[in-house]
């Protein structure tokens, strides 16, 4: 009780400021979200990458919401996944399950970047989110997939530029994604220049994780001043819980 000094009055002052200064960096931030997410074809500003000819690859590339996504394209995109990913999963501690990944491939945030070629066969896709993370607006990249025929003939690399001008042109601060230190396709990433981003666990006596999160940062969008504070033993519970 009793009274304050200045000081002190001041600092809760500040604090008040900053804790306000916070909200309304978020809520500008789920502004942003929401608008991406209204966004009928993000790919439409960029017509040059609607199509993939290389390494003898041909295939037309599209960008739609899971709710356009028809249902043997969606049971296609689980299998691929399951194909790739199952043993990996199951190797660590996150193990692997049907169900979730069926949910998760298919929850209404969902976006899908798919290759596809002109007689209809699918080589790959990539499942990404707008989203808010550790309060900042991201691409989240769940998933990026090849059919193993397809790859390393430069599809996943053309597969993550797309995604990199869809979320840089529309605010976002970064494209982030979590990948399982098991796998040797992380290496892909760092290949395409992705860097551990900040809110990656880190290994302690305690813990260890199985995964890194990595990051490409937006150079066009000036750095914020107070970066909102992280908790990466709080990843769990920051919306991408996917992988547990
Ligand atoms: C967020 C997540 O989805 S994590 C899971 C990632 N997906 C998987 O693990 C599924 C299996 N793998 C795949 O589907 C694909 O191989 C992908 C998506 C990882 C990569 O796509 P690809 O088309 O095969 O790669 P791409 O040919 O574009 O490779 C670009 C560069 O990345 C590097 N690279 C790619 N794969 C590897 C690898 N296995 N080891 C080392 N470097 C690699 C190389 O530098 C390569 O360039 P180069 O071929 O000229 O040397």
């Amino acid at each position: 009780m009793g009274r304050k000094s200045a000081a002190s009055s001041a600092k809760s002052k500040e604090k008040r400021l900053q804790r306000k200064e916070e909200q309304s960096r978020i809520s500008q931030a789920m502004a942003i979200v929401a608008a991406a997410n209204k966004l009928e074809d993000p790919l439409d500003p960029f017509p040059v990458f609607r199509k993939y000819n290389k390494n003898g690859i041909e295939v037309e590339l599209f960008v739609t919401k899971v709710a356009n996504v028809d249902q043997r394209t969606k049971d296609w995109a689980f299998n691929l996944t399951k194909k790739n990913m199952q043993q990996k999963y199951e190797q660590c501690s996150w193990g692997w399950n049907d169900l979730k990944k069926a949910e998760e491939l298919t929850d209404e945030a969902a976006w899908y970047l798919v290759a596809k070629t002109l007689d209809g066969n699918l080589l790959g896709f990539s499942h990404f989110r707008f989203d808010l993370d550790e309060g900042l607006e991201v691409l989240y990249c769940y998933e990026l997939q090849l059919d193993s025929a397809f790859q390393r003939k430069g599809l996943g690399k053309f597969m993550m530029q797309i995604l990199e001008l869809i979320a840089f042109k529309n605010n976002m601060r970064k494209v982030v994604l979590t990948v399982l230190k098991n796998n040797q396709y992380s290496k892909f990433f760092k290949a395409l220049n992705y860097e551990l981003d900040e809110s990656s666990p880190i290994d302690d006596e305690e813990e260890s994780f199985p995964y890194e999160i990595l990051s490409k940062i937006n150079k066009r969008l000036p750095p914020l001043i107070a970066q909102p504070k992280t908790h990466p033993s709080n990843h769990c519970c920051s919306g991408h819980d996917h992988h547990h």
